[in-house]
Order: C-alpha cells, then sequence, then structure tokens
C-alpha cells in the first residue's frame, strides 16, 4: 500500500515538475503505473461535501503552487491490485495474511462516505521539506460528544507526517509517533497540519507536524514521529 501511495505521490510530484497536465489528468501517476488496475478520482479536488472554508483554503494553496514552490499532492482510493498484493512479500510477511480479505482493501482514511470522514488534501513545499494538510473532518469522526475522536486525528496526524516521509524516503512504516492532544477539536471543523521534516540518519526519517485551527489562533495537537525505510532485503522474525 505504502508502495503504491510513494508512487503516486512521486510520480505526482515528477510529472508536475516536467509540467505535466493540470491537477485534474491522473497523467503522471498513471504513467508510472500504466500496468495497473487504478481508480482515476482524485479525491483531493473540490467535493460538494466540502465547506466554503474548505474550498478557500484549496484556492489559497492552489494560487501558492503557480510558482512552482507547493505542489498539490493528489490523493486516491486504494484498489487492490496484484502488485499490492506483493506487498506483504515486500515485509516477509505474507503467510500473515488473509488474502481473500485483502481483496477487499480499501484506505482507511478514503472508506467513509463523502462528507462523513476524512476530507483532506495535501500541499508539499520541496525546499522545506514541509507538507500542510487541510483537513475537514467529518460526523462519523466524533469521539467525546461535539469533538472528534483521538484516534482520527491520529490517523491524519499519520497519514500527513507518513506522506512527508513517503515523499522523502520512498517506502517507509511508521516506527514511532508522540501526540500531544492540548485542546479538543471541535466535530466538523477545518483544521491545518503542518508537518515537517526534520532530518533523516540512515534509514531513519524524523517528522514533526502540529495541527492548529485555520486562524492559526488555537493549537490543538502536537506531535514527532520516526518513520523507517523498509529494508527490504531483510527477514522478520
Ligand atoms: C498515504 C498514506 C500514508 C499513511 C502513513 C501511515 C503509515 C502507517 O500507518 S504504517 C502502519 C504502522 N506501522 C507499522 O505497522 C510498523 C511496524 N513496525 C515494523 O514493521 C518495524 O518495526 C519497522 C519496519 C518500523 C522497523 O523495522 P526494521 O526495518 O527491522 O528496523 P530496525 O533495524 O529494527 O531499526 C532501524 C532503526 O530504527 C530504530 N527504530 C525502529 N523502531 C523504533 C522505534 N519504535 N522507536 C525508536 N527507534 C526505532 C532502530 O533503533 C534502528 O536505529 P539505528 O539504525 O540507529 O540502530
Amino acid at each position: 500500500m505504502l508502495g503504491r501511495c510513494a508512487a503516486r505521490a512521486l510520480g505526482a510530484l515528477r510529472g508536475l515538475r516536467e509540467g505535466a497536465p493540470p491537477a485534474r489528468s491522473p497523467g503522471p501517476s498513471r504513467r508510472l503505473l500504466s500496468s495497473e488496475k487504478v481508480s482515476d478520482e482524485n479525491h483531493s479536488l473540490p467535493k460538494p461535501c466540502w465547506s466554503k472554508d474548505m474550498r478557500l483554503l484549496f484556492d489559497q494553496f492552489m494560487k501558492k503552487c503557480e510558482d512552482g514552490s507547493w505542489i498539490h499532492l493528489p490523493s486516491y482510493e486504494y484498489i487492490a491490485t496484484q502488485r499490492s498484493q506483493d506487498f506483504p512479500t515486500f515485509i516477509h510477511a505474507s503467510e500473515l495474511i488473509n488474502k481473500e480479505k485483502l481483496s477487499q482493501g480499501r484506505l482507511f482514511t478514503k472508506s467513509f462516505e463523502d462528507g462523513l470522514g476524512f476530507e483532506y488534501v495535501m500541499f508539499y513545499n520541496d525546499a522545506e521539506k514541509r507538507i500542510v494538510c487541510v483537513f475537514q473532518g467529518g460526523p462519523h469522526l466524533q469521539g467525546m460528544p461535539g469533538f472528534f475522536h483521538g484516534g482520527a486525528i491520529a490517523t491524519m496526524i499519520d497519514a500527513t507526517v507518513g506522506m512527508n516521509a513517503i515523499v522523502s524516503g520512498g517506502i517507509v512504516m511508521t516506527a514511532n509517533l508522540n501526540i500531544d492532544f492540548k485542546r479538543p477539536i471541535p466535530l466538523c471543523s477545518i483544521v491545518l497540519i503542518n508537518s515537517q521534516l526534520d532530518k533523516i540518519e540512515g534509514r531513519k526519517l524524523f517528522v514533526s507536524c502540529n495541527v492548529q485551527s485555520v486562524d492559526k489562533k488555537i493549537l490543538y495537537t502536537e506531535a514527532t514521529s520516526l518513520f523507517v525505510k523498509l529494508d527490504l532485503e531483510k527477514k522478520f522474525d
């Protein structure tokens, strides 16, 4: 799964740098994965369920993309393919996987109906090694009444810092994620997840982030993470 995501993200980055077609086209990633069955729908484009504020932020970031300093990252629903079924083999765990169920696999953040779960769009700044995720969480992400579930926040943090590690390191997995929940986030609000690649040491990528209100007046959450680039030769016990 991460291999596919990485390929898509990196493909998009390369393609956009080469002046590939605008965001709605699946061009660069499709070229990269031409032998695979993929869903063409890019979920990080405006949808009817996006609020006015979400669209406004999207437009503001798209403006920043015009000079090439920021890149709009596409986001696709995961569809199981032969290649994705190979992923457990990469980590030498294929015997642990239920192959029948694998064909029903879906990317967790894309498994809700539009507007009810995770709506988000990410923008990448290569020079600063930053990703900003604009996140609109839906009503099915409730924890304490009226507020987001901590696990839903952790999921979006993992997805954002994970994407930052993927664009820098390729096939990685989360080894460690530390989260300080400082203030509860009101259900259905829009927040900014600001992530930063802090350093790379061998196969280890350290990425930190914070979650802020759109006006940046409220700091909701802070997190640090460690991603480890997979050693494809290594066997796990
Ligand atoms: C678009 C979608 C983006 C989504 C992003 C979401 C990503 C995910 O959620 S992944 C799912 C959750 N993560 C997992 O299931 C991973 C489970 N863990 C593993 O598979 C392994 O432990 C793995 C791959 C992380 C590391 O294993 P392995 O390659 O054997 O690494 P290993 O040789 O033990 O360690 C490498 C280095 O990392 C360090 N390290 C490994 N784990 C940790 C840890 N938890 N804390 C601190 N350091 C660690 C080691 O100390 C070592 O450091 P050094 O090189 O300085 O000696």
